[in-house]
């Protein structure tokens, strides 16, 4: 079997940041906004390194304007993850980007996306989730406005909260307020850290924010204790390793600690990210593992099984996303 075809679980994925250039371009024109150079010769997303790629993350956003275009972009996204076999798919949803954090138009946006995720699911049979995220280097300020958002919308579609950006901005423990909030509204949390700051950040975010799932958080592997304890209490961790790649992060899969932890006793998914960013998808991510890593259909399984077992979402579907995971007999 191909591994395209493999059903998949997608835990980790920036919905802005799966926008095909083409698609951010295209808008651009339309609306007559200038994005600035952030596209090479051949029309990829262009950036230098990890700020920088924050940077035209955030241009590439300005072209989208309305609850229409995250409708449109939710919908592209979708049908791609679906072409690789993604059966659950989780996005990371930025009130941010989607009226600035004001309640009333995230609550237009979200219903947007909503009725892109439902068209999706008819047509292709891919689930998906929405984890609301704030944004790191926007400040724990704003993150308060968003964690609100998130509150008054969670429900059993809108199922997490989380935060990504820059994390060498600001400490995990000035967040604590909106992560305290999303846990009272009954929001599943996972927070990015252990990407560019090392374990310390980790057990940081571990201790002020109470996450269960940790957004890459595979610097914690430079520290034992830090693994034992990731490991006992259960916590999984996001592993996006194109991403690692591209970013600079580690030089190529061979040097990726994936493996360690996994030999650790650590709960691992393995997402895209940002896919056309990083200039990968599902189906490259598990042929890098598989040619590079020596993995097998076995260990694909296996992750997808985690992934779905760590799921921001109601047990029925789980259970029944599970039962897609079984051979036909
Ligand atoms: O790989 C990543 N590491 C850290 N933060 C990221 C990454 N990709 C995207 N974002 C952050 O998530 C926000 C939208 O959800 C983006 O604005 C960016 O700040």
């Amino acid at each position: 079997m191909s591994i395209r075809s493999l059903p998949k679980a997608e835990l980790h994925l920036h919905l802005e940041g799966a926008a095909p250039p083409a698609f951010i371009a295209g808008l651009a024109r339309e609306k007559n906004i200038d994005i600035g150079g952030i596209f090479d010769a051949q029309g990829r997303y262009a950036y230098r390194n990890f700020v920088d790629f924050l940077r035209v993350y955030e241009a590439a956003c300005t072209t989208l304007t309305s609850p229409r275009d995250f409708y449109r972009l939710t919908r592209a996204v979708l049908e791609e993850s679906a072409a690789h076999g993604v059966i659950y798919s989780e996005c990371f949803l930025s009130p941010d980007f989607c009226g600035g954090g004001d309640l009333a138009a995230w609550r237009e946006y979200l219903a947007a996306i909503r009725e892109a995720a439902e068209e999706a699911r008819a047509n292709d049979g891919i689930v998906l989730r929405g984890v609301v995220t704030c944004i790191r280097h926007f400040g724990p300020e704003q993150s308060r406005r968003i964690a609100h958002c998130a509150a008054e919308t969670a429900g059993d579609w809108l199922t997490g909260f989380g935060m990504g950006g820059d994390e060498g901005q600001y400490s995990a423990s000035d967040f604590t307020w909106a992560f305290d909030a999303a846990r009272e509204a009954g929001l599943r949390l996972t927070s990015h850290a252990g990407e560019w700051g090392g374990p310390e950040s980790v057990r940081e975010t571990l201790d002020h924010l109470r996450v269960e799932r940790v957004g890459h958080g595979v610097r914690a592997h430079e520290d034992p204790d830090l693994l034992h304890r990731i490991a006992d209490e259960g916590v999984m961790l996001e592993v996006c390793p194109g991403s690692n790649v591209a970013l600079g992060l580690y030089p190529d899969l061979a040097h990726h600690p994936i493996d360690r932890l996994r030999e650790a006793g650590v709960a691992v998914s393995v997402s895209t990210d940002d896919p056309p960013f990083f200039h990968t998808d599902m189906t490259a991510e598990y042929e890098g593992l598989c040619r590079h890593r020596g993995w097998s259909e076995d260990d694909i399984a296996a992750t997808t099984r985690a992934a779905l077992d760590a799921a921001f979402c109601p047990d029925d579907i789980r259970q029944s996303l599970i039962r897609k995971l079984e051979p036909e007999t």
